[in-house]
């Protein structure tokens, strides 16, 4: 992908998203309250919260496009209220719509992006069918963007993103409405962008999706941060494992013999599930399980790092 239009930042400006203390008030709602938020270049960051937690209004405020009522954000070190033109030129916003221009073919969205972007003429028409291939839009580019489905209208978005090679990407829930090959190709494109070095930030709800694609979360509810952390560091906080036996009644008299708690799964199998600290106690339980001759059929995590993380976060805050 050509660096062409994206300029590194000057000196030791801190890269990517520095926020600190960004608070936003709706009337009465305070959607946002004293967050601060952190998404490094290079890294995938997973923002990842309720409905209605203020995840849309933080992206909206880091994205330039609403005004906090207090707080400092710094883009690749610079402040958008100071700075708004240089600051949108590295950003890539994918709002949770494609929006207004049903009208105009992907082609023309593309083409009158770059243009706005005041892109040299000479290169826009390449690079927007080189974004449309990254997208694999090709084939539907010349229809009127109204016409696609809200699947391809997602991913005609994110190319809209990314026609000025940002060097932060903002993405408001770009999953959603995707097939399962699209949410891989995705999934691909997002891992590579960061491996470019750009600071890609997700928002999701789609928590399972998101272990495997961020290196790290913000987790948000009410409108503040509870927590931000590394996707190995929400693993180290202990995780539920699902354990299913060829004989039920062998697997729960071992499990109560371990004195290991657990509880029924719902679901049409029979499984238990079972909190364990860290990899090496899973390790040990499986062995102690095969030991005493339960014939294991399956034992894995019960749900991936991050929705583990989310969910104690719920569970803390009721
Ligand atoms: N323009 C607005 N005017 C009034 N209230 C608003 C406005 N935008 C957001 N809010 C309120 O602020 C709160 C946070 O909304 P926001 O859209 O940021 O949440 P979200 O985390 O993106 O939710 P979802 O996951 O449902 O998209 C909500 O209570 C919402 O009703």
């Amino acid at each position: 992908m050509s660096m062409m239009y994206s300029q590194a930042a000057p000196g030791d400006d801190p890269l990517g998203i520095v926020a600190q203390g960004l608070s936003r008030r709706f009337g009465a709602v305070h959607a946002v309250q004293h967050i601060d938020f952190h998404a490094p270049p290079g890294k995938v960051t997973a923002l990842i919260g309720p409905n209605g937690a203020g995840k849309t209004t933080l992206l909206l405020m880091l994205a330039s496009l609403l005004r906090p009522d207090a707080g400092t954000i710094l883009i690749d070190g610079r402040d958008p209220s100071r700075d708004p033109a240089a600051v949108r030129l590295r950003i890539g916003w994918m709002p949770d719509s494609l929006g207004v221009w049903g009208s105009l073919t992907a082609r023309e969205i593309l083409v009158q992006i770059a243009r706005f972007y005041r892109m040299p003429e000479a290169g826009i028409r390449e690079r927007a069918e080189e974004l449309l291939h990254l997208v694999h839009l090709e084939a539907l580019a010349d229809q009127p963007a109204r016409v696609l489905s809200r699947g391809q209208q997602q991913r005609l978005s994110l190319a809209r993103a990314l026609v000025h090679d940002p060097s932060v990407l903002l993405l408001d829930e770009p999953a959603s409405g995707l097939d399962p090959a699209s949410r891989v190709d995705l999934r691909n494109l997002l891992r590579s962008l960061a491996g470019a070095g750009k600071a890609v930030v997700v928002s999701s709800h789609v928590l399972s999706e998101l272990d495997e694609i961020a290196d790290g979360a913000a987790f948000v509810s009410a409108g503040r941060t509870v927590k931000q952390q590394s996707v190995l560091e929400a693993v180290q906080h202990g995780r539920r494992y699902s354990v299913s036996a060829l004989d039920h009644a062998a697997l729960v008299a071992a499990l109560t013999g371990f004195g290991v708690e657990f509880r029924p799964e719902a679901g049409p199998r029979q499984t238990v599930s079972v909190f364990v600290t860290d990899d090496g106690a899973a390790a040990a339980l499986l062995a102690g399980l095969v030991q005493a001759g339960v014939g294991v059929v399956s034992f894995a995590p019960a749900a991936g790092a991050l929705e583990e993380a989310y969910m104690t976060m719920e569970t803390e805050r009721r």
